[in-house]
């Protein structure tokens, strides 16, 4: 795992006091603590985390009571984030045990989990972690205004908590009536809005509400979403009804997932931009091996640096990053993955077949992308001579 130095001096520098810290407090429980480690999660086993992403009123929290009811393998355990009203906000966490249905109910004493509060948003899971061995499955609902990169780091950056946890992939549900509204609404700071940013990082887009948009409106919000987001998957929804197996389980964060890269990149098309600045996934593939120190330059200096532009001169930012290179001595191919200024290389179970040639394929996800200086950038810093 690769930071930019400053970041964690930020995340530290942020921490806010102690008693700010909210704590997930069981108020009620109707099963008995005899259960304790039993299950498919026995010990050392980690446990996947799916964060739930999407504008306000999309659908989330029907999707997440969905899940509940409907699978029947997990045991989840559910953090909803939201913020409510009052002082004390409560928040329900519902496992789904052998197929029954219970819920504990817990008290967060401070309101958001993820995006002002990062640290303490590790505490609470860390708390909901003690209870190991009673879940096997974390559904994150995030609020509707969060950007879901903050949090993907927060499951990445960690080490305690990675040995516990792991970030299966980000689920983004939009409203088909409403959502080509929230993704073309400009911010007065030009800052990317959230609405595309949660767009942008999702493994799986659920486009929700399908019952209320006309096939016209929601043909454009999906070539929109499409030209957003090359890689992710799109699905229609009612009621937030989706299959579950598109939904849990998609390791899209890890080396397991570069079976599956490598079919959905081969379909990856650079769209053309529907808005000036707007983002857009772009994508190349360069033939040959690639060097690891200058590979990391690469990504670093697009990444944290920030020194690569376009041909017209405008920065370019990067806000999702995925790849399988190919690197001299590693016999499998190497999966990039990367989420704001986080990445990993990391070697996939996947090996180059021995007659066919080695290559590079790289996906970005970002504004002001220009794919033949990204091209062009790899294949003279990158590749071996
Ligand atoms: N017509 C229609 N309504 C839906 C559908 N899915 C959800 N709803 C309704 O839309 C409203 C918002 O759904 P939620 O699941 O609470 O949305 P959310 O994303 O969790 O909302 P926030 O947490 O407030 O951001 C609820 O009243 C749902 O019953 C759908 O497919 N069609
Ligand atoms: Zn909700």
């Amino acid at each position: 795992m690769f930071q930019a130095d400053g970041a964690e001096a930020q995340a530290e520098a942020a921490e806010p006091a102690e008693e700010a810290c909210p704590e997930l407090v069981p108020i009620e429980t109707k099963r008995g603590a005899e259960e304790d480690g039993e299950g498919s999660s026995g010990p050392g086993a980690k446990i996947p985390v799916t964060i739930i992403t999407g504008y306000l009123g999309a659908g989330k929290t029907t999707l997440l009571n969905y899940i509940l009811t409907e699978q029947h393998s997990k045991r989840i355990a559910v953090i909803l984030n939201e913020f409510g009203e009052g002082s004390a906000v409560e928040k329900a966490l519902a496992v789904s045990q052998d197929g029954e249905l219970y819920e504990e109910w817990l008290e967060l004493r401070n309101g958001c989990l993820c995006c002002s509060v990062k640290d303490n948003g590790l505490r609470a899971i860390e708390n909901l972690m003690q209870k190991k061995g009673k879940f096997d499955y974390i559904l994150l609902e995030t609020t509707g205004l969060a950007d879901p990169g903050a949090v993907a780091s927060m499951f990445w950056v960690d080490a305690e908590l990675g040995s516990d946890i792991y970030l299966d992939g980000i689920v983004s549900v939009v409203d088909s009536k409403y959502g080509l509204k929230h993704l073309t609404e400009e911010r007065a700071d030009g800052a990317v809005n959230e609405a595309t940013r949660q767009v942008a990082l999702a493994d799986l887009i659920i486009l929700n509400k399908t019952d209320l948009a006309l096939e016209e409106d929601l043909n454009r919000l999906r070539m929109t979403i499409r030209s957003i987001n090359g890689l992710g998957r799109i699905l229609e929804t009612q009621r937030s009804r989706v299959d579950l197996r598109a939904v849990l389980d998609l390791h899209a964060f890890d080396a397991l997932s570069g079976i599956s890269l490598q079919n959905k990149m081969l379909r990856v098309a650079t769209a053309q931009p529907h808005l000036d600045h707007s983002i857009v996934t772009v994508t190349f593939e360069v033939p040959g091996n690639a060097q690891e120190e200058s590979l990391n330059v690469f990504i670093q200096n697009l990444l944290w640096e920030k020194t690569v532009r376009s041909k017209a001169g405008q920065c370019m930012e990067v806000i999702r990053l995925k790849g399988l290179v190919s690197l001299r001595d590693k016999p499998h191919q190497v999966i990039v993955q990367g989420v704001h200024e986080l990445y990993d290389l990391e070697e996939t179970p996947v090996s180059w077949a021995s007659n066919s040639a080695r290559t590079n394929r790289l996906v970005f996800i970002g504004r002001n992308l220009d794919k033949e200086v990204l091209q062009q950038l790899f294949a003279t810093t990158v590749l071996e001579a």
